[in-house]
């Protein structure tokens, strides 16, 4: 699977954790950063990021901040996407499963690195289930979209 991830600077260690497994797993990866600890706010990661997945050069992204609330809020606010901060396997499946989220979002000041890589897993081996209730809502999500 195609996999864009990001980070600011309250993420960047967990991201690049996240990276080498990803790479251990075989994904195709584009890391846009950040690639040191320095200051840079989450709203300019999350644009780049999404951008990318409504662009088609990711299927998922994975957006890590702090808490990840700054990047859920971010990303969210862009159209096409559906983002969720997930800090627990039961909601980083479920997400893609009953809500088709494209983007999942973490904290790095909440989970360790080996959380997240279960979380990461579970992300990304979930698939949207073609349930009828579930895409009458998807496509009300896109309608909220459209109406605000
Ligand atoms: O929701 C926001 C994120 O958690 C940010 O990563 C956090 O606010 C960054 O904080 P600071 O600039 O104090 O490192």
């Amino acid at each position: 699977m195609q996999i864009v991830i990001g980070s600011d600077h309250a993420g960047y260690h967990l991201k690049e954790s996240v990276v080498d497994f990803l790479r251990e797993l075989g994904h195709d990866l584009v890391d846009i950063g950040s690639f040191n600890p320095d200051p840079v706010d989450f709203p300019d990661i999350a644009r780049s990021l999404c951008q990318k997945i409504r662009n088609g050069e990711g299927e998922r992204g994975l957006l890590i901040c702090g808490t990840g609330v700054g990047a859920v809020i971010a990303a969210n606010k862009i159209k096409g996407i559906r983002a969720a901060v997930c800090h627990d396997v039961h909601s980083a499946h479920q997400a893609v499963e009953h809500d088709d989220v494209n983007v999942m979002c973490i904290g790095a000041q909440i989970v360790g690195a080996w959380l997240a890589r279960d979380l990461v897993r579970s992300f990304l081996d979930a698939r949207f289930v073609q349930d009828d209730d579930f895409i009458r809502r998807v496509e009300k999500l896109a309608q909220l979209e459209e109406e605000n």
